[in-house]
């Protein structure tokens, strides 16, 4: 299997002049799971819709499946989910907004009433999904949203900040619904903390719009020089133990600094 994604040499400049893609040349394989990270303004958003076909690059190309270069022609195999969960909204109720993906694949009646039940269960949307989508917190709207683009089970997942405004529990939930689909997950985020929880692998989009940094997960974010270059901040738990432990052995996350802690006490 090839790469579900392969963009070459994506520059994109807006009508202002604004250059916030320079030369990004990826490829992302079937099956993997990466993070783009990189600080506000550096072009995570730009790459996003570029990868997802909603925008034209100034230059470069992106091919999809090894296939074709139309976005359109695989659009049912993309669930791009843009940062503003009001694009996604539209319908007259929430449950209208989650079935419209699966009705436009023509999954079977039964099939969309299931998938729309499940993820109404997992994001504690069931209170909600007769209300107008308008009516919601920003929290329940983001979360509508995370459903409306999981419920047509795409193989590529493009989610840019899916985190942004749920609280911890409903993080959680979206966690364990991203980690168990069954496909390409591309997170883009501007905070790296959920990052080692759901990926294997990080790009580094720098301040001027070009790729900084490609690699897997503990290589880049124990990278802290090349973090802080880049206007981000390491993982709290690779600040904490940074000059204590190797690289190595840095923990990524909480779970795995309790875990160390708790040996090192034993
Ligand atoms: N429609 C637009 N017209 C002109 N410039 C734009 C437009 N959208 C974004 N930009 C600029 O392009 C650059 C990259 O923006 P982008 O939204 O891709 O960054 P980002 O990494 O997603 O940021 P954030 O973390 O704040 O979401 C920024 O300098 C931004 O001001």
């Amino acid at each position: 299997m090839g790469p579900v994604i392969e963009a070459r040499g994506l520059t994109h400049e807006y009508p202002d002049g604004t250059t916030a893609l320079r030369d990004v040349t990826v490829a992302i394989e079937a099956g993997e799971r990466v993070a783009v990270i990189g600080a506000n303004g550096s072009g995570k958003s730009t790459l996003q819709l570029v990868l997802g076909g909603l925008v034209e690059p100034t230059a470069g190309a992106v091919e999809y499946f090894g296939e074709t270069a139309d976005a359109e022609a695989v659009r049912d195999r993309l669930g791009v989910l843009l940062q503003d969960p009001d694009d996604y909204l539209f319908n007259t109720t929430v449950r209208e907004d989650i079935e419209y993906g699966p009705a436009q694949l023509g999954m079977s009646r039964r099939a969309a009433t299931q998938r729309v039940a499940h993820l109404a269960a997992e994001l504690g949307l069931e209170s909600l999904l007769d209300r107008p989508p308008f009516r919601l917190s920003g929290g329940e709207k983001q979360r509508a949203a995370v459903a409306s683009v999981l419920a047509f089970e795409p193989d590529v997942l493009l989610l840019d900040e899916p985190f942004g405004a749920v609280d911890a529990g409903y993080r959680e939930r979206i966690l364990e619904l991203v980690t168990d689909h069954e496909g390409t997950v591309v997170l883009f985020t501007p905070s790296v903390d959920v990052v080692p929880e759901v990926v294997d692998r990080v790009l580094v989009v720098g301040q001027d719009g070009s790729i900084a940094a490609d690699g897997p997960v503990r290589d880049v974010l124990t990278d802290t020089a090349l973090l802080r270059e880049n206007g981000l901040q390491p993982p709290a738990t690779v600040q904490l133990f940074e000059g204590i432990l190797d690289a190595d052995d840095v923990p990524l996350t909480v779970s795995d600094a309790r875990a160390h802690l708790l040996d090192e006490t034993r």
